[in-house]
Parts: structure tokens; sequence; C-alpha cells
């Protein structure tokens, strides 16, 4: 396990596109042919099967996990093309990662994490257990653990360095950032864009907790949906038949792995030692949340 650096990756090289950088468990590339990111008309965003948790990337991988959520990404813009655009151009990608690359427009990225919250929980929890309110939004007295917040919220951070946590701000730090037009944009398609995926996500039986939505511009001004969106990693998924305010709701797709961490494996979480690579049960249990995931949302069986 590491803490994630964005050099010292795991990307794979891939022919005719150059690794420019890697997140936790993302890697970019540009055309070979460019000469830095700012020239190149296109990049390549690749899913690694990396898994996180606990600020921790894990040694081992869980087979597919680059593939569901980079299906259900493509499935999530296809479902929201008549309210936002998005960056993708094409998933004809090299082999070695088919199925878990996009190739999408080199966008002008809006530099907010663009953050909306149908449940009280998390970061958004701590903050209004502290102050009241999230972002400076106030919210009622006598919330607890994962009540539902209705109308959902816009709670956006900026981006911190890899390896720290995002840092929650208001929606006027965000108008300082990005102008007033920008920012009350942003805010408006955050919250439509949730509110429109946690419905069709409910009556799936998945409860969306919250999300984070990152937004580029086109040469044109058009602000279009960039990064991947409403999966696993940029969601909290909670299984709705077991949805109960008061609690800490258990993750859809990395319970498994934070149990098996913090329960069996010996691992001392509080110790800044790496944790201990996961057992086969542990992967393959982990792997069949993200195709059940995939497969209850899209309503189609995960292709082999
Ligand atoms: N998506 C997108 C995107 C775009 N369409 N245009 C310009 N920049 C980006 C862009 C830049 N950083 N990231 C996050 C990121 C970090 C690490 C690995 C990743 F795959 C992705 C996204």
């Amino acid at each position: 396990a590491t803490s994630p650096s964005p050099d010292a990756s795991t990307a794979p090289v891939l022919p005719g596109w150059t690794h420019v950088y890697s997140g936790k468990v993302r890697d970019l590339y540009i055309p070979a042919e460019a000469a830095d990111v700012a020239s190149a008309d296109r990049l390549l965003m690749v899913a690694s099967d990396r898994i996180s948790a606990y600020d921790w990337v894990l040694d081992t991988e869980i087979p597919d996990k680059g593939r569901v959520l980079t299906g259900l990404s493509l499935w999530w813009f296809d479902q929201l093309s008549e309210v936002i655009g998005n960056h993708v151009i094409s998933t004809d990608v090299p082999e070695a990662v088919r199925g878990r690359g996009l190739i999408v427009r080199n966008l002008t990225m809006i530099p907010v994490e663009a953050v909306a919250r149908g449940y009280l929980t998390g970061s958004g929890l701590a903050d209004y257990r502290a102050t009241g309110s999230v972002c400076g939004v106030q919210l009622p007295a006598g919330l607890t653990e994962a009540d539902r917040l209705e109308p959902a919220i816009f709670t956006p951070a900026t981006k911190a360095a890899l390896g720290d946590h995002d840092e929650n701000v208001s929606f006027d730090e965000v108008t300082e950032i990005v102008g007033a037009e920008t920012a009350a944009a942003v805010r408006d398609l955050t919250l439509d864009i949730y509110s429109r995926a946690e419905a069709i996500a409910r009556e799936r039986g998945i409860v969306l907790a919250d999300t984070k939505f990152e937004f580029g511009t086109l040469p044109d001004g058009t602000i279009v949906l960039a990064d991947e969106v409403l999966t696993p990693d940029s969601s909290r998924f909670w299984d709705a038949a077991g949805y109960a305010p008061g609690q800490a709701q258990e993750s859809f797709d990395k319970q498994f792995v934070r149990d098996w961490l913090t329960t069996e494996s010996g691992w001392d979480r509080s110790s800044d030692t790496p944790p201990p690579a996961l057992p086969a049960e542990v992967v393959e249990r982990t792997r069949a949340r993200y195709i059940e995931a995939f497969e209850i949302l899209t309503g189609e069986t995960f292709p082999a």
C-alpha cells in the first residue's frame, strides 16, 4: 500500500500515449505527439483496478473495478445527456485499457470540487456538528448521521494536494475563485444533476448519499461534465434496503475491505504502517459488489 503520489504510479505504458499524472486510482495520459498537457486537444483518462481505503491505496487490486466504474460513468453520461454535455470523445482506447479508458476533450477545468449532499455524513456531518452548518449553509438543529437533506445542498470544496482531504468552502469563496456567473451555474447544475441521479438510483435500490462532480468548459464557454460521474469512487453508494438514519451506513462497495482491514487483518489503522494485502475472498466479494452496483443501476449484464 502506498500513500498516493502523482508520479510513483503503476500506470501502464500505452502505445501512442504519454503518462502525465496519476491520482489515487486513475491515470491520465496525453497523445504522444503532444508536447505537454496544455497543447493536447484530448486526454486518455484510465480507471485502474486500484482501490483506496482509509486514505491508503491498497497493494491489492480489484479485478474489473476500472471497467465497472468506466461503464457506470458512460451510462450516467447517457442518462444525463439531455441536461448537460460531457467530455467524452471516444471509448476506442489501447487494448491494455479496453473498457476502462476514455478519450476525452481537454477542457478548461473549473477549479471547484462540485459536491452535492442529499444525506448528512462524512465531512458534512463533522462540519454540521461543529458549526450547525456546512459550507456556510445553515441546517436545522437536531440532525443526525445519515439524515436526509431535502432539498440536497451544494457543499463545494477546493482540491487538496494528493494525500490531503479537500477543503470545504462556502459559495462566496467559490464566487471569488470562478466568478458569480460560473459559481451559480456550477451550483445549479450540481444540484439538478444530483437530484435526478439520486431519484434514478433510489428507484433501483441504491441510495446515492452524495457525489462530487468536476466541470470544464468548451472553447465556446459551454460548461460540460468532466472526470468520472456518479461512481462509487466519486459518490457514497448505500444499499437502500439497509438505510437507517442515526448510524453510520455501510458502504455498498467498500465495506468488505473496510471491515476486514479493521477487524481481521491485524492492521493498526492509527499507526502509519501501510495496510496488508487483501485475502482473495475479500477481493472477490468486493469485485462482485462493483458488478452488482453496475447491473442494478444500468439493468445491463456486466460484460465478461
Ligand atoms: N477528466 C478530465 C479532464 C478533462 N476532460 N480536461 C482537462 N483536464 C481534465 C482532468 C485533469 N485532472 N483530472 C482529474 C484526474 C486526475 C488523475 C487522473 C485522472 F484520470 C483524472 C481531470
